[in-house]
């Protein structure tokens, strides 16, 4: 298709309404048959000129339209599919079709309702509109037969405008059913589309509460495992992502001095000291107690030993609110280590866990690094 709508539901609603102008092709297709039996068949009143003119009316407005279609032109108007148009058409072929079939043209009349049809998911107001189109182009061609060629078989034409009538008069009643269904079965869409949004909603904040930790807001250990586990699938060989457990110092001793409402505060202020520190990208997570765990997505050991001095040093020098802390009381111990692909998580964080070792037996308060990495 050459003209291309702006998104996928553009193409969706193109889509079908393609397939309607197929379906309204193919009953063209049928009434071109029909025009030509009746004029073979010898019902055709009207010199055979007009039923060229007629076959060619139905040739040339789906070429039109499937011009239009296939260009995209329809997508600019309220109704893309062209509804309006296509049944004015059709009921104008129709009636100069009756019109020169003659006396016969009661028997076919019926295909008045075949055009009609394509108008049913219409407001009931504009199909009543082109249901009295029809029958007034009816009668006013039956009319002017009769007022042409004298009366004949006027009780035929009452009948058959009777029966036209019925019909459409059925088929209004019809269509204002088919209107309120359709609004009811809207209304229910969009209903449930509401819940659906309510649904989606609860299903993050579960995600959020299953994946964060509630004291510190940052991550929990399980949602890291997950994210380092993906991490690491995603590293290519020569790549490297940082890894560092983060313990703080003493923290039992400010537990025991200050209170463990006092420790929860100081782990709430490593968290925000640890985020206005760190990336978008950088993850941080809560690993238990008060040992914490970073990841640091492509670095390198320079850059990745940098990064967390910062964090040790923006810790010591952090001052959490309505907590009298002496000075150098806050502290924590970091061991770090590389990522790189075809490592394993466990063996890393084991790697990570003897350097963190290392740093608290040399003194505390200090990053520690194990760069073996299985690249090495
Ligand atoms: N306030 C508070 N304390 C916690 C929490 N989780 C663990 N702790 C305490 O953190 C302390 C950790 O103590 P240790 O494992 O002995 O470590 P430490 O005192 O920091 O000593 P080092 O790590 O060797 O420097 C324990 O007293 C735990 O009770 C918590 O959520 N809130």
């Amino acid at each position: 298709m050459r003209a291309i709508p702006e998104d996928s539901e553009q193409q969706a609603l193109q889509l079908l309404v393609l397939k309607r102008f197929g379906m309204a092709a193919g009953t063209y297709a049928l009434a071109l048959l029909l025009t030509w039996i009746t004029v073979f068949g010898g019902y055709y009143q009207a010199p055979v000129d007009t039923a060229v003119i007629g076959s060619l009316m139905i040739v040339v407005s789906q070429l039109v339209f499937f011009w239009i279609f296939y260009r995209g032109h329809n997508l600019r108007f309220r109704d893309p599919s062209l509804t309006e148009p296509q049944v004015l058409v059709g009921l104008a072929w129709l009636t100069f079709f009756l019109y020169n079939l003659g006396t016969e043209r009661g028997s076919l009349m019926v295909l008045y309702v075949l055009v009609l049809m394509f108008a049913v998911f219409l407001p009931p107001k504009i199909f009543a509109r082109y249901a009295v189109l029809a029958f007034c182009s009816f009668v006013g061609v039956s009319l002017g037969d009769l007022s042409l060629n004298g009366p004949d078989e006027p009780q035929a034409l009452l009948l058959q405008a009777s029966v036209l009538l019925v019909t459409l008069v059925w088929m209004c009643l019809f269509v204002g059913y088919v209107y309120k269904l359709r609004q009811r079965m809207r209304q229910r869409r969009y209903a449930l589309q509401a819940h659906q949004e309510t649904l989606r909603g609860m299903m993050r904040q579960l995600e959020d509460l299953a994946s964060t930790d509630e004291l510190t807001g940052l991550y929990n250990r399980r949602h890291f495992i997950n994210k380092a586990e993906a991490e690491l699938n995603r590293l290519r060989p020569g790549h490297y992502s940082g890894l560092a457990l983060i313990d703080l110092d003493h923290f039992k001793r400010i537990n025991d001095v200050y209170g463990h409402a006092t420790g929860d505060r100081i782990l709430q202020t490593f968290a925000s000291v640890a985020r206005s520190c760190l990336r978008d990208d950088d993850v941080l997570a809560r690993y238990g107690g008060e040992e914490f765990v970073l990841l640091l997505p492509g670095t390198d050991a320079e850059r990745f030993h940098a990064c967390c001095e910062r964090l040790r040093e923006a810790f010591a020098n952090a001052q959490p609110l309505d907590i009298q802390l002496q000075p150098g009381q806050l502290s924590l111990s970091v061991g770090l280590t590389l990522l790189s692909a075809n490592d394993s998580l466990d063996e890393s964080l084991q790697r990570a866990d003897e350097a963190l070792y290392r740093a608290k037996h040399k003194g505390r308060n200090r990053c520690e690094a194990s760069w073996v990495t299985v690249d090495a």
